[in-house]
């Protein structure tokens, strides 16, 4: 499946069948010898009453994340394709928390992110606010970011050219640099319109994505603050467009966006 570029192999663990491994989840992702994707998705029995399913997101180097907004959307289709929810409105439960989605359409949906986290023990950023200032970490000079958890950890800089933007680099060599302990995925964002801003996102455990929604998410948030965009911004990213809205601080951000399927098969493990 995608969400606006962003791909996934879904997989349908319901019942109690094993999370992959690891080393599956590398061979999946595989853009030459497996499947090809940026995250593996399952898809598990409900972990809150009255949500319809839970699931686990797992990166292409098969690191675990906690929160995936593309995915979040892929599942939601996922499960109504399949039947297992008839409504408009339901509940899903990722690793980051309950998350609440509408269906706006036969392949359009509206998540709940969450409310976003700037406190930086929270992200985990090891620096005293949510707004750093340019250094030099080994022989790259990082730009002033921002940074905000939506559940999984963001930097987001803000640039003139978001074309010519040093995306593997500098979002590497943040990711490298022990400012962010569990990593993070770094947002490059060039503000067009007071509602629309273009992104390119270098995500952790991946390398540059063609989408990201926590990070659609994450670029919204912190140029709302700064009071850089509206409160309803439309997030165009190499893949696709998402529309994020943020009522108010300590609010709850709502990701709308489309999901897709591309194909079903079946793995043999030989
Ligand atoms: N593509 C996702 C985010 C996937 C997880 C991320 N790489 C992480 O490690 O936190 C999205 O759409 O949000």
């Amino acid at each position: 499946m995608h969400g606006a570029g962003n791909d996934f192999v879904v997989l349908d663990l319901r019942g109690g069948r094993p999370s992959p491994t690891p080393e599956l989840c590398r061979a999946l992702a595989d853009r030459h010898t497996g499947v090809g994707c940026d995250q593996i998705l399952t898809l598990e029995d409900p972990a809150s009453p009255g949500a319809v399913a839970a699931y686990g997101i797992w990166n292409a180097d098969g690191s675990a994340s906690q929160q995936c907004g593309n995915g979040a959307r892929c599942v939601a289709a996922w499960l109504v394709r399949d039947g297992a929810t008839t409504g408009d409105r339901f509940a899903l439960d990722s690793p980051a928390g309950r998350h609440e989605v509408e269906r706006l359409g036969a392949d359009r949906f509206r998540v709940g992110m969450g409310v976003p986290e700037f406190r930086p023990e929270r992200i985990p950023l090891r620096a005293p606010g949510g707004e750093q200032e340019a250094y030099v970490a080994g022989d790259t000079a990082l730009p002033p970011f921002g940074a905000v958890s939506m559940g999984n950890p963001h930097a987001v800089v803000e640039v003139d050219d978001v074309g010519a933007a040093p995306v593997a680099q500098v979002g590497a060599a943040l990711q490298r640099d022990g400012v962010f302990p569990e990593s993070v995925n770094v947002g490059f964002a060039q503000v067009v319109a007071r509602d629309r801003v273009r992104l390119r996102v270098y995500e952790r455990g991946v390398g540059e994505t063609l989408a990201c929604g926590s990070g659609a998410c994450a670029a919204a948030v912190v140029l709302m603050r700064r009071g850089r965009v509206d409160r309803a911004v439309a997030i165009e990213l190499p893949g696709g467009t998402l529309d994020i809205e943020w009522p108010a601080d300590g609010a709850s951000v709502a990701m709308t966006g489309p999901a897709a399927f591309v194909f079903e098969g079946e793995w043999r493990d030989e």
